[in-house]
């Protein structure tokens, strides 16, 4: 089953319980447009490499399609689907005025000089310039791109239509970037826990967090768990993994890797890189690729909870058996919807040409957090449902209402 399907029973599952009917599901489910372009690019040594670069736009009946690009080899038409999906429920779960879309290209840019990512970079963009535009698509950062990628896309799409910032989201702060963007899927991973504990009469303070993926998401959230007393006990890369049952220094850990040195030789017990996700602890947060929990490892995890700051890395399979032993998971379509409720402030303060203080932004998403994970806990309590699901009834809802007013044909 491609993963595009899996994904889809999530979505018949709400479609039932809100009686949408199989005419409004159909509909929900198809993306609206999926590109596949060829991007070749003269590499450093003279050769030319060719890659597959995607763009899906899902849904944009609530607003132009928004989400990252990632730049990884896995990448494909399926992969890109499924993350275009998720993006229009998570726009409509936190109510920002957006759509769906995701892409990137399949390339390993580990393998590239900054160079040749920057003219894969603005070849890509040549090829979709088209299709994006600030009241159309605007992409932003994902797995391996960030705030200079962003400004390489912003800048080859002026050479087409002119200086438009609001065209992609995520750029660095001194190029009309909004401050706090960088660490707002962190910090939205961390109200959405903290809210979860709350509810249950509980901080923070004291728990232990084991976090798989240590790149833009995955390093703020373990410095915000860190500075709100808790334990971050293991973190992971692509290169291996550290632990500490007393808790890692986050702070030292941070500079130990903008030193540029690899995890690995952080002062800590190393542990095999996908062991981490099996080690006992409160909350487990998957924050790097899909698909990393499955059936077949399912049994393995000893965590409390579970917190999806990545997208998908729950297979619908796993899910189940996590929720029938009791593990509870907050879902990717509303733990990690801070990067792009603050994507949504970076567009507004471009298209109004203003500038937020960081305060001003992290105050908005707080609110915007605290009233989504209020919506969804309150219909998991109301319809008996898990949060995935009641995740799912709010986004779903929220854009079969919409597209039903504007009119189906
Ligand atoms: N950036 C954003 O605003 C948002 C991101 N997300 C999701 O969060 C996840 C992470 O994205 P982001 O932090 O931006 O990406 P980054 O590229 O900044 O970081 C990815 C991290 O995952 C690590 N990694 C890759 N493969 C593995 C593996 N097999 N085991 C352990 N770690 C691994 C990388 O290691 P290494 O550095 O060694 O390559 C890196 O530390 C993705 O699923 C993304 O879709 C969701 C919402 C918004
Ligand atoms: O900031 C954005 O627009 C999108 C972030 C994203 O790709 C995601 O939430 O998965």
């Amino acid at each position: 089953m491609s993963h595009f399907e899996a994904t889809n029973r999530y979505i018949r599952k709400a479609s039932e319980v809100l009686d949408l009917g199989q005419r409004i599901e159909r509909h929900l489910i198809a993306p609206d447009r999926e590109v596949s372009v060829q991007v070749s690019t003269t590499l450093d040594n003279g050769n030319v490499a060719s890659f597959r670069g995607f763009r899906v736009q899902h849904k944009n009946v609530r607003g132009p399609f928004k989400g990252g690009l990632r730049f990884h080899p896995t990448v494909d038409m399926d992969e890109a689907r499924t993350l275009a999906s998720l993006m229009t429920w998570k726009t409509a779960l936190v109510d920002v005025p957006f759509g769906g879309g995701k892409g990137g290209i399949d390339c390993d840019p580990g393998a590239l000089s900054e160079g040749e990512r920057e003219r894969l970079t603005r070849k890509f963009t040549q090829n979709i310039q088209e299709i994006i535009g600030p009241q159309t698509d605007i992409p932003a950062p994902d797995v391996n791109t960030g705030p200079q990628l962003m400004a390489w896309i912003m800048d080859e799409y002026a050479k087409f239509r002119g200086f438009t910032p609001a065209v992609v989201t995520g750029k660095p702060v001194h190029l009309s970037g909004s401050l706090g963007r960088d660490a707002a899927t962190g910090r939205g991973v961390s109200i959405a826990t903290r809210e979860y504990f709350r509810r249950l009469g509980e901080g923070l303070a004291g728990k232990r967090f084991v976090v798989q993926g240590f790149g833009n998401v995955g390093s703020h959230l373990a410095r915000l768990f860190h500075e709100a007393g808790g334990k971050v006990v293991a973190v992971s890369d692509a290169t291996g993994a550290v632990r500490d049952e007393r808790g890692l220094d986050i702070a030292a850990l941070l500079d130990h890797r903008d030193g540029s040195h690899p995890l690995t030789t952080f002062p800590a017990d190393e542990v095999a890189r996908d062991e981490v996700l099996f080690l006992p602890c409160d909350v487990l947060v998957p924050a790097a690729l899909g698909n990393v929990i499955t059936r077949e490892n399912v049994t393995d995890i000893r965590a409390d909870l579970i917190v999806e700051a990545a997208n998908a890395p729950i297979t619908p399979d796993a899910h189940e058996t996590l929720e029938s032993r009791g593990v509870r998971v907050l879902p990717d379509i509303l733990a990690n919807a801070g990067g792009v409720t603050v994507s949504y402030f970076e567009w507004v303060q471009n298209i109004q040409q203003f500038r937020w203080t960081e305060e001003q932004g992290n105050d908005q998403l707080e609110d915007t957090m605290r009233r989504a994970c209020d919506k969804v806990f309150a219909i998991a309590a109301e319809r008996n449902v898990d949060f995935r699901t009641a995740a799912f009834i709010v986004g779903l809802g929220r854009v079969a209402q919409t597209m039903v007013t504007r009119g189906i044909q």
